[in-house]
């Protein structure tokens, strides 16, 4: 007998499978996507995630997980399925979630748990996905469980998060919260808090990242307010938080991944009092601008110039390109070349014909034409760091200086030694 069934293999199914897996529960992973059962029976992890490889390995091994291209009966269900952006209705799209009901509901039995784990607007667990298990006859609260536990693991880090963050637990009664913080009880060594319906476990993930793509958004503002005194932000920034109540973030090239950039539309998607959230993804997503104009700035033109693009994953170490600053940076660069228009600099009036070669040695996506380190920096006047990989940090700036025919480095993560690169001649620039 399968004790639980995850929904959704992937950066959050595969982990909370694997760890469930380690805790002594007999667990079946099912996802709609051959590719990813296949790789996985393979015993290979189709993304990068510091350890993962190896414990989910074990895990299938041992039995303890089984991968499948089918959902099985059991008697939990845990739903980590996508839950991306519609970007021209600023909503969300439920459809996997509704999805994932309608399959547990052909499966369900009296007395089994089912438990929400992707991120949603406020009321998706009992609006969108209840009425969807209830097509059963079988009815939430009276007989199964229901409830919403919101993952909020760190990309890079999440094997050690997945088991020392705190959790919010929020079940449709006392008996389904009760029942799902017993099962997270076998691996969380956090704290699990728990409240008295989803909606506000729903509302708390969200606020969450809200928090902290607002707070990013008032460090990029910062960051372009400091350029006009001539003073560097991050020392700015560094100073202030000393003050035991402050604690601004960094700027940086914009917000990326599939979480910060979509998660603060979620919130009030029905609502018309999303300001001060909507201005700060503004803020966010105009950075890419901004940056483009702080090129034209220090080169001169963009007309006939050749700019290496330093990384393309959404944020360091990472192999996920999605929403990337880095990715969005270089296709509009590209754009403004293929308009066959000038708007970066008025001084010139001339046409752009821009090359921008995009390197990152953490992506191996095929369709982005990526290139290798020298082939990006080799004849380019500028090099742009969007990306912190650890492996930039040990760029020789001897080195790239003598393959490129420029000297701007625009490094919009403060991740390079500004010193180091100014002595090799550079004229080091910082967002
Ligand atoms: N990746 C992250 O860092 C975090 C993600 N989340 C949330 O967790 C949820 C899942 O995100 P990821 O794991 O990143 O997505 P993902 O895209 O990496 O993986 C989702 C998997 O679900 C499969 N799938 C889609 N529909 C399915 C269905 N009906 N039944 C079974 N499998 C199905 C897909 O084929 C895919 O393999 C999202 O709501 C996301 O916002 C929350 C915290 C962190
Ligand atoms: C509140 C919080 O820390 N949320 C986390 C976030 O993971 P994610 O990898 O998207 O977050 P991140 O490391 O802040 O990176 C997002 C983006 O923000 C940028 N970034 C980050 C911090 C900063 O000071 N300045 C900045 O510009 C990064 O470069 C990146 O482009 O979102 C995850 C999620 O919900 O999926 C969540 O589980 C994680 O714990």
């Amino acid at each position: 007998m399968t004790d639980i069934c995850i929904h959704g293999l992937g950066y959050i199914g595969l982990p909370t499978a694997t760890i469930f897996a380690h805790s002594g529960y007999d667990v079946v992973g099912f996802d709609t996507n051959p590719e990813v059962v296949s790789t996985l029976r393979r015993r290979e992890v189709h993304f990068d995630e510091p350890g993962l490889q190896q414990i989910a390995t074990e895990a299938i091994d041992s039995e303890r997980l089984k991968v499948k291209s089918e959902p099985v009966s059991a008697d939990i269900h845990i739903i980590c399925v996508p839950t991306p952006f519609d970007d021209t209705k600023k909503q969300a799209d439920l459809g996997n979630v509704a999805a994932a009901g309608r399959t547990i509901g052909n499966l369900l039995k009296e007395d089994d748990l089912v438990i929400l784990e992707s991120t949603v607007p406020p009321t998706t667990t009992e609006e969108v996905l209840q009425p969807q298990l209830e097509k059963s006859g079988l009815v939430a609260g009276r007989d199964f469980g229901l409830a919403h536990c919101p993952e909020t693991v760190l990309p890079g880090n999440m094997i050690a998060e997945l088991r020392e963050n705190d959790r919010v637990i929020g079940g449709i009664d006392r008996r389904s919260t009760e029942r799902t913080v017993e099962l997270y009880d076998s691996f969380v060594e956090g704290e699990i808090r728990t409240t008295e319906n989803p909606t506000t476990a729903e509302f708390a993930k969200l606020a969450q990242n809200t928090f902290r793509d607002t707070n990013i958004a008032l460090a990029n503002e910062l960051a372009m307010l400091a350029d006009e005194y001539d003073i560097d932000s991050r020392k700015a920034i560094q100073l202030s938080n000393h003050h035991p109540r402050v604690n601004i973030h960094h700027p940086g090239p914009g917000v990326g991944g599939h979480c910060l950039p979509v998660d603060p539309w979620f919130l009030g998607q029905e609502s018309n009092n999303l300001n001060l959230v909507s201005t700060a993804r503004e803020i966010n997503d105009s950075m890419s601008n901004y940056t483009i104009e702080l090129l034209g700035e220090e080169l001169g033109t963009l007309s006939n110039s050749r700019i290496a693009v330093l990384g393309v994953a959404y944020k360091g170490n990472v192999d996920d390109t999605r929403n990337s600053p880095g990715l969005k940076l270089a296709r509009e660069l590209q754009a403004r070349k293929s308009l066959g228009v000038n708007e970066v600099t008025a001084t010139d009036g001339g046409i752009d014909d821009i090359d921008v070669r995009i390197h990152d040695p953490c992506v191996s996506d095929q369709t982005l034409d990526l290139v290798p380190l020298d082939e990006a920096v080799r004849g380019a006047e500028a090099l742009v760091l969007t990306t912190d990989h650890t492996e930039y940090a040990q760029l020789s700036p001897t080195r790239m200086s003598k393959l490129m025919d420029g000297n701007l480095i625009l490094d919009t993560m403060a991740h390079l030694n500004k010193n180091e690169w100014s002595d090799a001649g550079f004229n080091y620039r910082q967002i």
